[in-house]
């Protein structure tokens, strides 16, 4: 009865007739009789048929058929799709995102790219495509790709389609440098290959990186965690990757066995693995290399990650993004062939005011050098002071942490060993130190033959070299220089051996001359600071002994809100409150 209703009240409102319409007579127990709707249903179809109404309905009706039909197809093919293929993402930041955008370059997948980003800027040139045949073009601009449209290529026979996601760096590690992401996102890339078989996608993953080590093979390359790249909380950390030439061991000058001790140890390391799983002891190995700037620290590691074929991932503790929580993160993403490098670990320690006060005072001389050649180097700049955001159990963590699932080495360098913690020296985290020193004579004649090799100025006698190679050593006073200051002055001699050896001795004396002075007015300002302190002392004592508690205007307890009377209390009531910390700066 409802249907039949509804058909009655349709064919009223069609045919503008107020009487429902007569059944037709119908033989008892016919099926629609047996509904009751078969005349209103006839009756409504009829007069449907007979309007333009009735065109809309069929057409509405096939429309529906056509749409049900198109979201099935849609639903079988990612149904298909999903079973026919499978999707990888490489996020910028992880070392698999270089693998695979060596890849795509070497696969010409760029082609079909109508977007890139030019730089004349000599970075990166792995990852650039040639813009034209004329190599000059190349040389002298990158063209890089940002893969933002979706590409579809052939890989050893299999449809693989990519597209880059998200970020705001561009396509690779190369445009973080362009795009300048302070705090940014991470980009990633996702590659969907066409295929059933699984092990397709590992294989084209282990292509990659065979042809990333393959092209890196006279390079070593640096991961750096640095300020300009870093993608915030939680974001990549190893955002900027370098290639540097590969340095030869014997290019480094130092005592003799030194290098190869060392060489020798991390190779033992490397090749008994079971050996520290059978023993129970963590396969990790750290080293320490400590001393003056310039001495040759960093040159040595690099030398040994190329001799090793190791990766290196460094951080310098100096940097003040790098807190706990990064430098965790950071050490946990480190592949198996990676070798964790941490710079200016004595960061990490709190120092004493008067250290503190000679360093922020230097504002020359060998660290102010040193950290010129860090810059130049690629390395991060380093913060007035030189308090880490890292605190000494962080840094504990992360190291006793490191290599714990696989062996990874450990290398950290310092100016200022006296400033570590024994906690840290402990073998099990630090288990070798190497000191390295200022120049040596034997350093300062090695470092002399070879930017004057007898290869290269076969002009010069063999002995001639040799000589003037002694006569240099001997100008230069024994442990007053570091190498890094040596060479210096050497490249301004490059092909004039007999000039650099007679001129060395006015240069030495110019040079302490310079540092004499620099140290005269170092400890001038020393002592009006001293002075200046000694005053603000005696102000507070005065302020006391009148009652008042307030800081003196314009200090910095009263910048902090911190009352004079405080330490003063504490003192008397015997109570200890511990340094004030603001921003990784300690006010003790
Ligand atoms: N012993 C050395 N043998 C060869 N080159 C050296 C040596 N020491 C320093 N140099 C040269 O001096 C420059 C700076 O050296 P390096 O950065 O390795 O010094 P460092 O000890 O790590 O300094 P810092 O403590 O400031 O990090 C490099 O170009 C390096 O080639």
């Amino acid at each position: 009865m409802p249907l039949s209703y509804f058909f009655n009240r349709l064919h009223g409102s069609l045919t503008g007739s107020s009487a429902p319409p007569q059944p037709p007579k119908q033989a008892p127990g016919h099926i629609a009789s047996s509904l009751g709707l078969g005349a209103s249903f006839a009756a409504t179809l009829g007069a449907l048929s007979s309007t333009n109404l009735g065109s809309s309905f069929k057409l509405l009706v096939l429309g529906s058929l056509v749409e049900v039909g198109r979201r099935l197809f849609k639903w079988m093919i990612e149904r298909f799709g999903l079973q026919y293929s499978t999707t990888v993402r490489f996020i910028q930041g992880d070392p698999a995102y270089e693998w695979i955008v060596l890849l795509l370059t070497q696969e010409n997948v760029w082609r079909r790219s109508r977007e890139f980003i030019v730089s004349a800027r000599n970075s990166q040139r792995k990852w650039t495509v040639p813009a034209a045949a004329d190599t000059n073009a190349k040389a002298n601009a990158e063209f890089v790709p940002t893969y933002k449209q979706p590409h579809l290529f052939r890989w050893r026979g299999y449809w693989v389609e990519i597209k880059r996601q998200g970020g705001n760096a561009g396509s690779n590690p190369a445009m973080a440098y362009y795009v300048g992401n302070h705090g940014g996102e991470a980009g990633s890339i996702s590659m969907t290959v066409y295929t059933l078989d699984m092990n397709v996608l590992s294989d084209l993953v282990e292509d990659a990186r065979l042809r990333y080590l393959d092209i890196n093979r006279p390079n070593v390359v640096i991961h750096l965690a640095d300020p300009q790249h870093h993608f915030g909380p939680g974001g990549a950390t190893w955002t900027t990757v370098k290639h540097k030439t590969r340095r030869d061991l014997n290019s480094i000058i130092l005592p003799d066995g030194v290098l190869d001790s060392m060489l020798n140890d991390a190779r033992e390391f490397l090749n008994t693995e079971n050996w520290y799983i059978e023993a129970g002891i963590p396969h990790r190995r750290g080293y320490l290399l400590h001393g003056p700037p310039g001495a040759g620290k960093t040159s040595t590691i690099y030398a040994l990650a190329g001799a090793l074929n190791l990766e290196i991932y460094s951080l310098s503790l100096a940097s003040n993004f790098v807190d706990d929580g990064f430098l965790q993160r950071a050490a946990s993403s480190i592949p198996k062939n990676g070798l964790l490098l941490i710079e200016d670990i004595d960061c990490a320690f709190p120092v004493a005011r008067e250290d503190d006060e000679d360093e922020d005072l230097s504002g020359g001389g060998a660290d102010a050098m040193s950290a010129a050649m860090r810059m130049m180097q690629g390395g991060q700049p380093q913060r007035r002071s030189r308090q880490s955001a890292v605190t000494l159990s962080g840094l504990l963590n992360v190291i006793d942490g490191v290599g714990s699932e696989e062996g990874k080495l450990f290398f950290a360098t310092t100016n200022y060993i006296d400033r570590l913690d024994a906690a840290l020296l402990r073998p099990g985290r630090i288990d070798r130190k190497i000191e390295y020193s200022l120049a040596t004579a034997p350093q300062a004649r090695a470092l002399y033959l070879r930017f004057f090799p007898s290869a290269r100025f076969a002009a010069f006698p063999e002995t001639q070299l040799e000589e003037l190679a002694s006569e240099f050593a001997k100008s230069v006073p024994e442990g007053e220089f570091s190498t890094a200051e040596l060479q210096g002055f050497l490249q301004g001699y490059k092909t004039r051996p007999v000039d650099a050896a007679g001129g060395v001795g006015e240069w030495i004396e110019g040079v302490k001359t310079e540092k004499r002075e620099a140290e005269r007015r170092r400890e001038e300002r020393r002592e009006k600071a001293r002075a200046k302190r000694q005053r603000a002392m005696n102000g507070n004592a005065n302020a006391n002994a009148n009652g008042n508690v307030g800081a003196p205007p314009g200090s910095l307890a009263a910048a902090l809100g911190v009352p004079n009377g405080h330490q003063d209390l504490e003192e008397e009531s015997g109570t200890h409150t511990p340094p004030l910390k603001t921003n990784g700066f300690t006010f003790g």
